[in-house]
Parts: C-alpha cells; structure tokens; sequence
C-alpha cells in the first residue's frame, strides 16, 4: 500500500451545456485528505459531489485548479496517456455497481480490471481471487454468472472487481443504497478494514449514521462549493449549519441531546455503539450507588 493524500487546490469544474453558460457544478474547492483518512462527502442532491470524485479517479479534468492523488497531478492538461496512472491509485465503486457486471463468471468479472491495468492472467486471476476472499465471498461460487446471485453478493462481485486493482485511493459512491441490513453491516465493516489497511477512502452518503461511524473527516458541498471541512462531531455540534445544508445530526446525537434534556448527560457520542456503551456505564454506575 502507497500513501496517498489527495489534495484538492481550487479544484473547479464546469459542464458545457447548450446554453453558453453551462453549468458551474464544482467551484474553487481547495481542502486535503490525508492519507489512510475516510472522508465523507456529503450534501444536498445536485451539489456537485459525484462530479468531484469523477475528477479524483480522472474520469473527467478539473476545468480549473488541480488535484494531486499521490505524486500524480490531474488538472486540465493532463494526457490522455497519464490517465491509465491515475486508474491503477484510484478505484471507483459506482452507486450500483453490479448493474455493471457483465462476464459470464465470478472469478473472470473480478479478474478484469486487474488485467485491463496490464496484470496478465494468471495474476489477475490471483489478485481476483485475494479481493473475493476478502469479500467473504463463497469459493463455491466463483465459477457461477454474476446474474445467479442475490443482490448482496453481487454488490461484494463488483466491489471486489475494483479491490482486485489494489487501489490506493477508493471512491464510493453510496455504497450500502439498496441493501438489506446485513448487506449493509458487511459493507460498513468492509469499510473499517479498509480503513486500518490504510486505504484512502471518499464516500459519497446521505446516511449521517455512517458520516458518524466511519469519517474521521467531513467535506460538505453545497451548490459546488465546500461550506464545511472537519471533523464529523463539529458539524454535527452545529445545528446551524446542518440545517442551511439541509443536514440532520445522526440518531446517536439527536438521541443524546434528548437524553440531556431528560437531566441523563452521556458527553457527545458520534455512534450508536458509542452511546450504548457511554449508557451502559452510565446505567452501571447508577446500580453501584445503590
Ligand atoms: N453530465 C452533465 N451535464 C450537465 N450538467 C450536469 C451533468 N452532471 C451533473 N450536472 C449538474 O452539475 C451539478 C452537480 O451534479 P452532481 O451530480 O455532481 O451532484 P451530486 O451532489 O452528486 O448530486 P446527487 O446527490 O443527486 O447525486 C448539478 O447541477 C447537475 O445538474
């Protein structure tokens, strides 16, 4: 694993559309992401999140300022040949990624990225095998059709396809919509091992629960520009801002300022585990002093 920050400086990003103007979807954005950080990048719909990280991963180029991933820099006059570098740091989980899956076996869907970056079968086939198992994915099943299998399974085929790339940097794009709970639990624990691997990971949510869980940083975009860049219990300490956004504090904190007003202080807890346990002790003590 290479460390990798990504450092975005007066990143801004316009679409042509058929009016002269177009679009001003990213606006002079500037804010470091360390290495090994998860940040969550968050907003209202149409804020310009997913065009942010398309540019992270060089799908499209910044229209203005730069981003750097690494060593490498991406701007506007980055060469076509250049971009293949970008690819190999930087993966990109779409928000429903198995409605990409199109080969006619597990193995040989997750082997194709790996091959595509110019691994040659064998390792590809290696690599595949290393981000399925990660995955938990059944062995027995790596010979089946991506289209046999539920819904949560597909989702962890198509996420391995872009862990099979050993990337640096990982996008996802709302990785647990559409997931039955368990699913979702698998993802977010996925997540948190990614995390202590040293992964650099962006996640595009709506889901403050998970802003609170797995971000120890959090960028909010509103109409394109960054409006806030810090640490998850700051913002959610401030209810101005949630609401100008468009935010709600995650259950955790809302359930705790609750409990203040009931006369019980638990401190600020980001997660619900966190809250069980400040409560617990909490409850615990009340026990003992009888
Ligand atoms: N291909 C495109 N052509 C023109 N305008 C676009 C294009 N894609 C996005 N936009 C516009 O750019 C702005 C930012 O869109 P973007 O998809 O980045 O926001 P988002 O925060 O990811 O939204 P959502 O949460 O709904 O996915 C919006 O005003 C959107 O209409």
């Amino acid at each position: 694993m290479d460390m990798a920050e990504v450092k975005f400086k007066q990143v801004g990003y316009r679409y042509q559309g058929a009016d002269e103007q177009g679009t001003q979807a990213v606006v002079d954005l500037s804010a470091t992401i360390p290495s090994g950080t998860t940040a969550a990048i968050i907003g209202h719909t149409g804020s310009g999140k997913s065009t942010l990280m398309q540019m992270v991963d060089a799908l499209i180029l910044p229209t203005s300022g730069s981003i750097r991933v690494g060593d490498l820099t991406i701007d506007s006059q980055t060469a076509k040949k250049d971009l293949i570098n970008v690819h190999r740091r930087v993966g990109y989980v779409f928000q429903f990624p198995e409605k990409q899956l199109f080969a006619p076996t597990v193995i040989e869907d997750v082997a194709f990225g790996p091959q595509n970056l110019g691994k040659d079968a064998e390792e590809a086939k290696q690599a595949a095998n290393r981000a399925l198992t990660a995955l938990n994915f059944p062995a027995d099943r790596l010979q089946h059709s991506p289209l046999e299998l539920s819904g949560g399974q597909m989702r962890r085929v198509a996420l391995a396809g872009v862990l099979a790339m050993e990337p640096d940097v990982l996008i996802l794009d709302e990785p647990t919509a559409g997931l039955d709970p368990a699913g979702q639990e698998e993802l977010l624990t996925l997540v948190e091992k990614l995390h202590q691997q040293g992964v650099t990971v962006l996640m595009i949510t709506h889901q403050m629960d998970q802003v609170a869980r797995l971000a120890q940083q959090v960028l909010v975009l509103n109409q394109g520009s960054l409006v806030f860049d810090g640490r998850p219990a700051d913002l959610f300490a401030d209810p101005d801002l949630l609401q100008k956004n468009h935010l709600q504090a995650p259950q955790s904190v809302r359930f705790a300022h609750r409990l203040k007003q009931a006369g019980v202080e638990v401190g600020a807890p980001l997660s619900l585990n966190q809250l069980a346990d400040r409560l617990a002790t909490q409850l615990g003590g009340a026990d003992n002093d009888e």
